[in-house]
Parts: C-alpha cells; structure tokens; sequence
C-alpha cells in the first residue's frame, strides 16, 4: 500500500512514449517520448512549425496521435483525463457577441472546478474589462481573458499554448511573474509552450526542447544554471 502511494508521488504529470503523428502523408510527430515532472513549470519550446501545438493538441486529446501513448497522471489521456487538465489552445474562438462578464458565468457553469473567487482577483489581476463585447477587444485582451478562463479553473495540469500572443512587453511580464508564479505553489503542473523565453526564463523549472517533430533535448533549469547557462543560450545551443 505504502509503496503504491510512493509509485503515485513519483508519477509525471503528463508522460508521452514514442508519440508520432502523420497527416498528408507529412510526418508532424517522429516517436516523441518526454515527461512533465509532477509540480514543474515545463517549457516546451521550438521553433515555427516545430510540431509544439500537435503535441498539446494530442496531450489534451483534441487530436489523436497516429501511433504511440500519452498518460496523464497515469492515466491514459481521453475523455476520463479531460477534468484534470485546463487548456488555453493557440487559436481559440471565444464567442465574440459575448461580454468578458457574460463568457464568464457561461464559463462557470460549464467547468465543475471553476473557482470564482481566484477567477474575480484574476480580472482585476490581468485588468480585464468586463463589460466589453469579446469582438471588440484587441488581441492581447482577448489572450488575457483566455488565461483568465484557463486559470480561474483548478486542474492540477495547466497546458498553456502560447498564452502571450498579441500581449505587449511590460505586461507579458507582469502577467507571467504575478499570475502564473502566484498559482504555480508546485500543487499543480504547467506546461506552457512559448516564444517569449526571456519572460519566462526564470519561471521555468523544467525544458522540453522540439524541433522538426522531434525531441531535441530535456533539462532541469537548475542543471543548466550549474554550468552557468541560461535557458535562452540553451535555446540557441539546440536549434542555433
Ligand atoms: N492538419 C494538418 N495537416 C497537415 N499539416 C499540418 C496539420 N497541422 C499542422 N501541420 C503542420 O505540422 C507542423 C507543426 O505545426 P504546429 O502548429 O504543431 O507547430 P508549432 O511548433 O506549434 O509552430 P508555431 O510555433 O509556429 O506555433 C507544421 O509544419 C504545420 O504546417
């Protein structure tokens, strides 16, 4: 019984073996095989086309990998894993008729983990206007209320796709030092694709390096700044 409980402490939050995906005959996916540690903030990171957003996509199960498994806390990925995890996906269509407050209660009603009260400190927090019609925000409002959406939820597993898209500088940083730090008390995991590294550079605890549909590397952040490296000279290392 004890070594069971142990077995779980140790288990990856998401855990991905030989994952491949082809699609026109286009292989997007080559035998991905990584695993998000329980309680890090992982990076996945690479460049265009990489495959980063197939391999989210497949990780919350909105796509369905050609050969290969994925486990989210042990489980196999599917329907049964959908209320562990929160997913910003990298295109996606809030419905613009709606104001921030109507989409919000829409949102509460339809997620069991809502939490309002986290989700009323996140709207002051990212500085959403409520009582502006979705189609009317800019984009970098419309990424806000997004994160707003993904994050008042408490799934232990927080799978960001480029969160920052559209979001000017200062508050790209704002945003990923007060929000995402605030949540990330190693209770819950995120993985979070990204661009912006200098942002999240020190958020980061854990790298998942893709490029060509390929894992290119893994690192804890700590190992890397034993050896004096940061993760965007890493970055370089790999796909420079
Ligand atoms: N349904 C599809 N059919 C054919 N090719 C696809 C399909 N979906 C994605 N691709 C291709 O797969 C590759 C990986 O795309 P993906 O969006 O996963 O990359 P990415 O790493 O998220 O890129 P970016 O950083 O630009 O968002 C790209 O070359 C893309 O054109």
């Amino acid at each position: 019984m004890e070594s069971n409980n142990e077995g779980k402490e140790r288990e990856a939050a998401v855990s991905c073996i030989d994952v491949s995906l082809t699609a026109r005959k286009k292989t997007i996916l080559n035998k991905v095989s990584f695993e998000v540690p329980k309680g890090t903030i992982t990076g996945l990171l690479g460049p265009n086309g990489a495959g980063k957003s197939s391999l989210l996509r497949i990780i919350s199960s909105l796509a369905t990998a050609s050969s290969g498994t994925v486990a989210i806390f042990g489980e196999p990925a599917g329907e049964a894993a959908l209320r562990k995890l929160s997913l910003l996906p990298d295109r996606g269509g809030l419905p613009g008729w709606q104001t921030a407050a109507q989409w919000l209660a829409f949102a509460k009603g339809i997620y069991p983990d809502w939490d309002q009260v986290q989700c009323e400190q996140l709207t002051e927090d990212l500085k959403i206007a409520s009582h502006t019609r979705i189609s009317s925000m800019s984009r970098g409002e419309e990424a806000r209320l997004q994160l707003l959406t993904c994050l008042s939820r408490t799934a232990p597993l927080v799978i960001l796709d480029e969160p920052f898209t559209g979001v000017d500088m200062i508050s790209r940083e704002q945003i990923a030092s007060t929000v995402v730090g605030a949540l990330a008390d190693g209770t819950r995991t995120f993985l979070i694709a990204t661009h912006d590294i200098r942002e999240m550079e020190l958020l980061f605890d854990h790298l998942v390096m893709i490029g060509n549909g390929e894992i290119k590397a893994a690192r804890k952040v700590d190992q890397l700044r034993q050896q004096g490296k940061s993760v965007e000279a890493f970055y370089r290392e790999v796909f420079a």
